[in-house]
């Protein structure tokens, strides 16, 4: 499977305020660069705290794309994926309506519960890992469902754990003429860090777009 990940920071690295709050960082030329990436992909994933910040919807927001995608027989929208280890989505979440398909990725520890509740909101879900979701036997089983190439629009977590995990082939980054700052804001790659063993990237293009740039890497380990 490609993974492909997309964010946009502000200057200073940050996905968010410190309230994780959204910022608009970038701009209608970015979003439509965005809206792209949706329309070329199988799946949008997020992990769980972006969807109980952000509420997002994940679509493809072109109606020519939409209708594009149904030609070439796909459905009108991308899957959306929320890595999401305890089930905290709420069920009332956006992504659960019925504009595509959503898989919640769960471990072992998320409540049989709150797994049934949000069956019945419509996800599918697929269980793997003991506390946290082990995201290559996840990734594994998206591939099953058809999932070849997968967005992963965030948040600073889960691109972290994707890094770790050794699962990113792609990165692009809008980086937005402005400062957030704050030590507690979410930014690009959160979690625990690396100390050593950084993931290579290859700058493969530079794009002057909006009032930012985007950054475009391939990732080499
Ligand atoms: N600017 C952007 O492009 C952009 C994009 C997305 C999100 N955001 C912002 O990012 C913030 C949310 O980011 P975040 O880092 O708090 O949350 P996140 O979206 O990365 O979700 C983290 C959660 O995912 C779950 N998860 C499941 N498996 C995991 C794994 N293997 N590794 C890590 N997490 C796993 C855990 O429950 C964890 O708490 C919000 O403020 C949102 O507005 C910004
Ligand atoms: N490209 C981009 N520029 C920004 O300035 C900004 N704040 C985001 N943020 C991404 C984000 O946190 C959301 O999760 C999705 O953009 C919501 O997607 P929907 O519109 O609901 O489909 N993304």
């Amino acid at each position: 499977m490609e993974v492909v990940v997309n964010a946009a920071t502000s200057v200073d690295g940050k996905l968010s305020t410190r309230e994780r709050r959204q910022v608009r960082i970038s701009g209608d030329e970015d979003f439509d660069r965005v809206d792209r990436l949706r329309a070329a992909a199988d799946a949008v994933l997020v992990g769980v705290g972006t969807v109980l910040a952000d509420d997002p919807h994940l679509g493809v927001k072109s109606e020519d794309r939409r209708v594009q995608r149904l030609r070439n027989g796909r459905s009108a929208n991308p899957a959306r994926v929320v890595a999401d280890s305890r089930a905290r989505t709420p069920p009332d979440a956006t992504l659960l309506n019925d504009d595509a398909e959503t898989y919640l990725l769960v471990s072992e520890a998320a409540p049989p519960e709150r797994l049934a509740t949000l069956r019945d909101a419509g996800a599918t879900v697929i269980e793997a890992g003991e506390e946290q979701v082990n995201l290559s036997a996840a990734f594994d089983q998206l591939e099953t469902e058809g999932v070849d190439r997968l967005l992963v629009e965030g948040g600073g977590k889960v691109i972290f754990s994707l890094f770790e995990a050794g699962l990113v082939d792609e990165l692009s980054v809008f980086v937005g003429s402005l400062v957030l700052g704050g030590r507690e804001a979410p930014t690009l790659a959160d979690g625990e860090g690396f100390v050593e063993d950084f993931p290579a990237l290859e700058l493969v293009g530079v794009d002057r777009l909006d009032d930012g740039v985007v950054l475009e890497y391939r990732v080499e380990s």
